[in-house]
């Protein structure tokens, strides 16, 4: 009684429009922050509808321009055999078929892997590839504080590159929290809609970034689509490796899970009489950087990427890491102090990983032990992938000397 009488009495003391007025500002208020909330979820389906300026951009159409290019130059035709000139880089058939026959040793000759047989739901840990640095992590996992954000840069490629060595050099700055295992929202688990991907991700402070990696998506068509849609304004870090030296990584991976496989040498040729390189085994196609890059660039500048070469990662860690963080506008933290050459591991190993203070290295599944390849199929894929590094150097505009490992090469076998 007491209580409505007081409101009564307080009602008839103020005049009705300022409670009108107040009652309107709530509403309105109430409003606002229910459509901010709707904001992120409201945005996921229209991304699908993207048009980049005033076109549907496909990922098929400007590979397509830049093949043309690439085999219109002078320049770019010189390393090419008569067949590769007049035979598309990817032969859809051809690309199937590869990809067929790598499903077939699976399906014939092997036991079903474990991976394979398990649902896709979860997010893809880098399974064979997981480092005592993963598993650890997982059990010295602390309490979480802060905010869920999604990433606002990822590091998208090249599988071999290096990419777990630099996110985990990356893990040990403080402005840096990481999701561990990969993802792979932007390739395959994209249905599952961003608050699933958002979710995976660690809880940030203000002023940290949040980040991932993924290196398949470097490689796949939608993914700076769909990246684009999600923010258009996020930093993409791609390491690059000479793409010989990296096809002779992946099949060295593909290998160690696979030993029936055929030799390295086969599977590189369509035709090995002919010199004609199998482009669509996706050993060596991943290596295309330039072609790869061509479906970025439709969607982001390339002030929004940065390219870390895989060679001076493992020479000089910390002047890699000094350009990766200042392109990612992170105070200069991860140094030289950072890191110690473990001459058993033969890479450079962290002195305190980012969950410990004992000096780690990566798992056993980097820095494998490359099989002897014959030195003339080097050789032969150096020269096939020339034209494609000349054209990366100049779209990046960074020389990575790649040529100059093989006029080493070849030195060493005349010697
Ligand atoms: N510090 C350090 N320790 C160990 N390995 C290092 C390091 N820095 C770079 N690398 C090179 O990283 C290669 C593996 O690349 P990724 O981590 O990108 O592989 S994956 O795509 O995630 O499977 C791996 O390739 P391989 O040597 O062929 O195994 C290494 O050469």
């Amino acid at each position: 009684m007491a209580f409505w009488s007081s409101t009564s009495a307080f009602t008839s003391k103020v005049p009705r429009k300022i409670l009108f007025m107040f009652t309107l500002s709530l509403s309105v208020t109430y409003l606002f922050y229910s459509l901010m909330s709707c904001y992120n979820s409201l945005r996921f389906p229209l991304q699908e509808n993207y048009v980049f300026q005033g076109r549907l951009v496909t990922e098929e159409a400007t590979l397509v321009t830049l093949r043309e290019k690439l085999y219109s130059s002078s320049q770019g035709i010189a390393h090419f055999t008569e067949a590769e000139r007049t035979t598309p880089v990817f032969p859809l058939k051809a690309h199937a078929e590869a990809e067929e026959r790598t499903a077939d040793w699976i399906r014939t000759q092997a036991p079903p892997t474990k991976a394979a047989a398990e649902p896709s739901g979860a997010p893809e840990r880098e399974r064979p590839e997981l480092s005592t640095t993963d598993s650890e992590l997982r059990a010295n996992c602390t309490l979480d504080y802060g905010v869920k954000k999604l990433p606002q840069a990822i590091i998208i490629g090249v599988k071999k590159g290096g990419t777990r060595a630099l996110l985990e050099a990356l893990r040990v700055h403080p402005d840096v929290r990481a999701v561990g295992n990969e993802p792979h929202f932007f390739d395959r688990n994209y249905e599952k809609g961003l608050d699933w991907y958002r979710d995976l991700m660690p809880s940030t402070l203000e002023g940290q970034i949040t980040m991932e990696k993924t290196p398949s998506y470097f490689v796949t068509n939608h993914a700076p689509k769909r990246i684009h849609s999600m923010a258009r304004d996020i930093k993409l870090i791609i390491v690059v490796r000479n793409p010989v030296t990296r096809a002779i990584s992946d099949y060295t991976q593909t290998l160690s899970k696979r030993p029936e496989i055929p030799t390295f040498e086969v599977l590189a040729f369509k035709n090995r009489t002919l010199g004609l390189i199998d482009a669509s085994w996706s050993a060596l196609r991943i290596g295309i950087y330039a072609l790869h890059l061509e479906s970025w660039m439709q969607y982001f500048p390339l002030s929004q990427m940065h390219f870390v070469s895989g060679e001076r990662l493992i020479v000089d860690p910390a002047g890699e890491m000094a350009k990766v963080q200042d392109f990612l506008g992170l105070k200069r933290i991860v140094t030289d102090k950072h890191f110690y050459f473990n001459k058993t591991k033969g890479f450079p190993c962290l002195k305190k990983p980012e969950d410990s203070s004992t000096p780690r290295c990566l798992g056993k599944s980097k820095g494998r032990t490359h099989p002897q390849i014959e030195p003339q199929v080097i050789q032969r894929l150096h020269k096939f992938y020339k034209p494609f590094n000349m054209m990366f150097y100049q779209m990046t505009g960074q020389n990575f000397e790649w040529e100059l490992e093989v006029d080493r090469d070849s030195r060493s076998s005349q010697d």
